[in-house]
This record gives structure tokens, C-alpha cells and sequence, in this order.
């Protein structure tokens, strides 16, 4: 389950419920139910998908999954993975890079023979995955044979073409679901199967959030009620949405969350800046800016009522006073009170709380966070699903890369 508690960022920064009333929340929430109604876009279909087709991939104690993506191709499922480990990440292996030391240094540890390698990119033309994948098949053409398994996961382009000339299998993603909203299709749940994460209960998670997205009732549909906020806050200047998840092993999480909201609704001199902080370490470096810098952020606390490993602690405070409680009450303690804090400050917050950090609550929380960025699409009449800037670069970059014997040197 998830709770979400919105009561510190309503009347502070200038932001009241009477403001609701302004905010054509109705319209945002049909007009997102019809394009999800009517699949113009998919990612709400896809979580009440088969889920037989998984199957088909290997999910072996022992053997090594290597990931080869980028953004959407990847983040979601290293949310989910290392949201899940608990710091223990035997035989996963994320490759969503071009930084050659960290490419080359995962290739020199993984056997490929014992591995299943994931090719994930819905254009089949992104550039790192395209170097990433040739440096694999160099490795792996070194071999005396290859024990392996190679999956394409991929929608066409140029890596399609690879699959097919070297007889791979191919998995298709449905086209009408964006890369960065697609970690719920084999994008992410493929990899995550072969990882041993029960994939079904990912899935319960997201319908039981779809249940409560259905809500007309904006005070009882979190990712409606949380938008709205972020939309009411950003138009009094606070653009900055800081999420703060004082359970460190979200770490991923909110690099997936930057990509799904910066460059979901970064459009047209438009957009929230995504920040991810880590509770309780960034109360010793961002605080001070939270608390006394602009007043340009909102807050999104996550925290867990339940830490998997947690134990009771003698210790004495600063004054020689003994002090006993488990870990757990410290985090907490520490998060109430960045919360109340903020709050006495006038900075708006509200707080995402998980029963527990498993497949159910996460899955939860990643589609809640879809169907907010979907009502605010809707809310800024902006389209949530492209990302035509960024391409841009990449006419850039590819001229660049052509020259790159001269540039390389430069
Ligand atoms: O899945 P791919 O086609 O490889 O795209 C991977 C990523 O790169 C693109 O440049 C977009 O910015 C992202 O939205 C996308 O998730």
C-alpha cells in the first residue's frame, strides 16, 4: 500500500484549496482517460497485459543478466532492481553508458557465457547502445564459443537489422507507449523476470494504483491530487521538485522519476526540474538551500513504515544521556523532523509513505508517478510523450562522431 499526505503543502506558499477551484483538474483527468481509453497512449493498457509471454525468457539462479540501454530502455528496471537488492547485486550488470571505464569495466568482470544479455532500445538507433552492443559482440566473437543468450529488445532501426542479420531474438515494444513510461512492457519486466523479481506483483502493485487513479475525486487520487499541487506550486514560481526518499536504495528510483518528469514536461519554456535528495545524508548539504535559499521547491518526502533490516541501539546523546531505540526511529525522527522544519519555514511538502520497500509498493509508486505526469501533460496542454529536442544533439553528435579521428583529438 502507499499513503501519501499532502496536508503541508496546501495553505502554505500561498497555496489553498480554494485554488483547486481555478485548476481544470476535470478536463486534465478526461482528457488522459481518453487518450489511455482509447490506446492513443498505451502504458496503462500494458499493465493488465498476459503476463504468460514472460515465459519464454530464462530466469536461472546463477546466471548473469547484463542490461544494455539507455533512459527509458533501462532506468525503470534499475529503479526496480536496485529499489528490490538489498546491496547485494551478484549477477546484475547495467550498462546505460557511454563512459568507457565503467563499460570496460563490467566487460572485463562478467562472463559472458553464463550471462543473458538484454539489448533494450524501442528506436533501435541510440547511439550508446549501438557502441555498447558491438563492444559485447567483439567480446563475445573472441570466444571460443558462445554459451550465452543475446535478447534484442527493440522496435527497428539499426539494432534491428543486427538482430535479424545475426538471427537474435527479437521482442517487440508496443508503440504506443513512450520509452520512459515503458518499464511495466518486456522493457522492464523481462530483465527484472530474469533477475528472479516476481514480476506479477510489480503489476498488483500498479493496477492497485490504477484503481485509485480511476478516482474522480481529486482528493482521493494521489497522482491527480499531486499534480495539481506541483501544477498550483509552479505557478507561484516553485518549479523545482525536489523528491527526498530517506530510503537510500531508491537511489534509482529517482533517476528514473528526473528522466519520466524532466523530460516528460520540460516543453515549450515549460517544465519542473526534477532533484533527487537522499534523506537522512542531503540534511547535511542540501537542507540549508531548502530551507533558506529560493523559495522555488517543493518537496516530496518517501519513506517506508518498514526497513527490512533494522536494529535496536544503546547509544548516548550529546549531553552523556543514554539513548535506546532501533535505527528505524532515528530515520524517522530524522525525516519528521526535515518535514516540520520545512513546514515552519513556509516550504511546501508532502510525503509518498510505502508499508514496505517490495515489488507491489514500487510498482505502486512508478505508476503513480505515470498517471501524474499524464494529468499534467494535460494540465499544461503540453504533448507528456515526445522529447523532440533532444534529437538536436544527436544530429550533432553523429556528424561529430563521423569526424571523430580529428574531434577525438581535440
Ligand atoms: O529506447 P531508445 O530508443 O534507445 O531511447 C533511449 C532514450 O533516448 C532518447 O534520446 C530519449 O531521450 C529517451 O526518451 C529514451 O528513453
Amino acid at each position: 500500500m502507499l499513503k501519501y499526505d499532502y496536508k503541508n503543502a496546501v495553505n502554505i506558499g500561498d497555496v489553498s484549496l480554494e485554488d483547486f477551484e481555478k485548476v481544470d483538474f476535470n478536463g486534465a483527468y478526461s482528457n488522459l482517460m481518453e487518450k489511455l481509453n482509447k490506446g492513443v497512449i498505451g502504458f496503462r493498457e500494458i499493465i493488465y497485459d498476459d503476463l504468460n509471454k514472460y515465459n519464454d525468457f530464462k530466469n536461472e539462479d546463477g546466471i548473469n543478466v547484463v542490461v544494455v540501454g539507455m533512459g527509458g530502455s533501462i532506468l525503470g528496471t534499475m529503479a526496480i532492481y536496485y529499489g528490490l537488492s538489498l546491496y547485494n547485486y551478484n549477477n546484475a550488470y547495467f550498462i546505460d553508458n557511454s563512459d568507457p571505464e565503467k563499460t570496460l569495466s563490467i566487460l572485463k568482470k562478467v562472463d559472458l557465457n553464463n550471462s543473458i544479455i538484454y539489448i533494450i532500445s524501442k528506436s533501435g538507433n541510440t547511439l550508446e547502445t549501438l557502441v555498447n552492443y558491438y563492444l559485447i559482440k567483439r567480446k563475445i566473437e573472441k570466444l571460443d564459443s558462445f554459451k550465452g543468450d543475446i535478447i534484442f529488445i527493440t522496435n527497428g532501426g539499426k539494432l534491428k537489422r543486427e538482430a535479424e542479420k545475426n538471427n537474435y531474438k527479437v521482442y517487440s515494444i508496443p508503440e504506443n507507449v513512450p520509452g520512459r513510461f515503458s518499464v511495466f512492457t518486456v522493457v522492464g519486466l523481462a530483465p527484472l523476470y530474469s533477475l528472479g523479481i516476481d514480476i506479477s506483483k510489480i503489476l498488483e502493485g500498479a493496477k492497485y494504483m490504477d484503481k485509485l487513479c480511476q478516482n474522480k475525486n481529486i482528493f482521493k487520487n494521489p497522482a491527480l491530487l499531486n499534480g495539481v499541487i506541483h501544477y498550483l506550486h509552479e505557478k507561484k514560481g516553485r518549479s523545482i521538485s525536489v523528491v527526498m526518499s530517506y530510503i537510500e536504495r531508491l537511489k534509482y528510483f529517482g533517476e528514473w522519476y528526473k528522466q519520466l518528469f524532466g523530460e516528460s514536461l520540460g516543453k515549450n519554456n515549460n517544465g519542473l526540474t526534477p532533484i533527487l535528495s537522499i534523506g537522512a545524508k542531503d540534511q547535511h548539504s542540501l537542507l540549508q538551500l531548502y530551507m533558506d535559499g529560493k523559495k522555488d521547491k517543493v518537496i516530496t518526502f518517501i519513506t517506508t513504515e518498514k526497513y527490512d533490516l533494522d536494529e535496536e541501539i544503546t547509544f548516548e546523546d550529546i549531553n552523556d544521556e543514554k539513548i535506546s531505540c532501533n535505527l528505524s526511529n532515528i530515520i524517522k525522527c530524522e525525516q519528521i523532523a526535515t518535514e516540520m522544519a520545512l513546514t515552519q519555514r513556509g516550504v511546501p511538502n508532502v510525503r509518498i509513505t510505502l508499508d514496505e520497500i517490495d515489488e507491489f509498493s514500487l510498482g505502486a509508486m512508478m505508476y503513480m508517478y505515470e498517471m501524474q505526469v499524464g494529468f499534467m501533460g494535460e494540465l499544461y496542454n503540453i504533448d507528456a510523450y515526445n522529447q523532440p529536442a533532444v534529437e538536436e544533439e544527436k544530429r550533432i553528435c553523429w556528424k561529430l562522431i563521423k569526424e571523430c579521428g580529428n574531434y577525438g583529438d581535440r
